[in-house]
């Protein structure tokens, strides 16, 4: 990376650019049978990446803090409280100790959004007031989204009055294992409407698809029915992310902006825990995609522990010494 490409990374003001929003189009289905995944090629590519890597010291700290306004900083357990959210959301106001912040000339670094559940909107909302983080909610009976459909949609319109800016939705995974691929447009069409103005991130729950060419089918229809984000797993898969699965997704991404010159953003969720494996991701899309899907509108990391890492791996680069775990225990 070039000491140009170091500084843009460490702007935090972010978006910069406006990016139209994705409107979707109709279902082709002769393009989603026709896109292929070459599990070996992929497998190959996935393992080269880590090593292949050139994040360099100098710019590391650059690296997570874009990491860090990428996060979508999450708390989706059955024991969550106002309490619990409203310290999350301190977090996600300031989510590394101003001294380091300052240090490293980064002041003002939040988070992407606060991600929780959707009893858990309106206090998240009203932490957050004034800071510009959004709030996302998972709608749509989630993890397993097998609730009534129109509870599902009545969800989705539920979070979005109490003020989410952001819906994660979970997609039918019986429409992906039966090949019911007009199913699977047409729900992702009313949750896209459901959603009105707040954007719409669509969970494949991608460690139930089966096979990598059912997690690009699926890819390529929730795009076609307008999703601005695919993500892949909701967390509570038994197989969460994965860079195989990430380039499947990030390739479709790469097709569905090639032929209709909409950009969707991607989110891998569930797992992602060490601040190296952050810089794997960013490194990916940056080699994939290109840096516009560096930004925090184009890519989120959904995660509950990432921030404690990179705290600690921020602290290690200003002061040279690694702080206790229990000090960054939250996020
Ligand atoms: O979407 C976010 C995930 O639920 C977070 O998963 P995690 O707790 O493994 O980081």
């Amino acid at each position: 990376m070039t000491t140009t490409e170091a500084t843009a990374l460490g702007t935090h003001h972010l978006p910069q650019t406006i990016e139209p929003r994705n409107p979707g189009m109709a279902l082709d289905l002769d393009w989603v049978m026709q896109a292929r995944a070459n599990r070996s090629a992929i497998e190959r590519r996935a393992a080269s990446l880590p090593a292949r890597r050139s994040v360099k010291k100098d710019n590391q700290a650059a690296w997570l803090c874009r990491a860090i306004s990428c996060i979508d900083l999450t708390t989706l357990a059955g024991d969550d409280t106002a309490g619990r959210v409203a310290r999350l959301c301190a977090k996600a106001r300031q989510p590394v100790r101003a001294d380091l912040l300052a240090a490293l000339g980064m002041e003002g670094l939040t988070v992407g959004a606060v991600c929780v559940y959707h009893d858990m909107v309106e206090p998240a909302v009203a932490a957050l007031q004034g800071s510009g983080i959004p709030v996302a909610a998972v709608s749509t009976g989630f993890p397993a989204g097998l609730s009534p459909f129109h509870l599902r949609v009545a969800e989705i319109e539920e979070s979005v009055k109490a003020g989410a800016a952001e819906i994660d939705i979970v997609i039918s995974r019986r429409h992906v294992l039966t090949g019911n691929w007009q199913g699977l447009y047409d729900e992702m069409r009313a949750f896209r409407a459901a959603c009105g103005d707040a954007h719409v991130k669509a969970i494949l729950a991608t460690g139930e698809l089966g096979t990598l060419q059912n997690v690009a089918r699926a890819s390529l229809i929730c795009m076609m029915a307008g999703a601005d984000f695919i993500k892949t797993s909701t967390g509570k898969e038994s197989v969460n992310a994965t860079l195989p699965v990430s380039l499947v997704m990030i390739r479709a991404i790469r097709d569905y902006y090639d032929r209709t010159g909409y950009r969707v953003g991607y989110k891998p969720a569930g797992g992602i825990s060490k601040a190296k494996d952050a810089l794997v991701y960013l490194s990916l899309m940056k080699e994939e995609l290109g840096d516009r899907w560096l930004r925090n509108d184009m890519f989120r990391f959904g995660a509950s522990s990432l921030l404690g890492d990179i705290e600690r791996q921020l602290e290690h680069q200003v002061t040279g010494a690694y702080s206790a775990n229990w000090r960054h225990a939250m996020g």
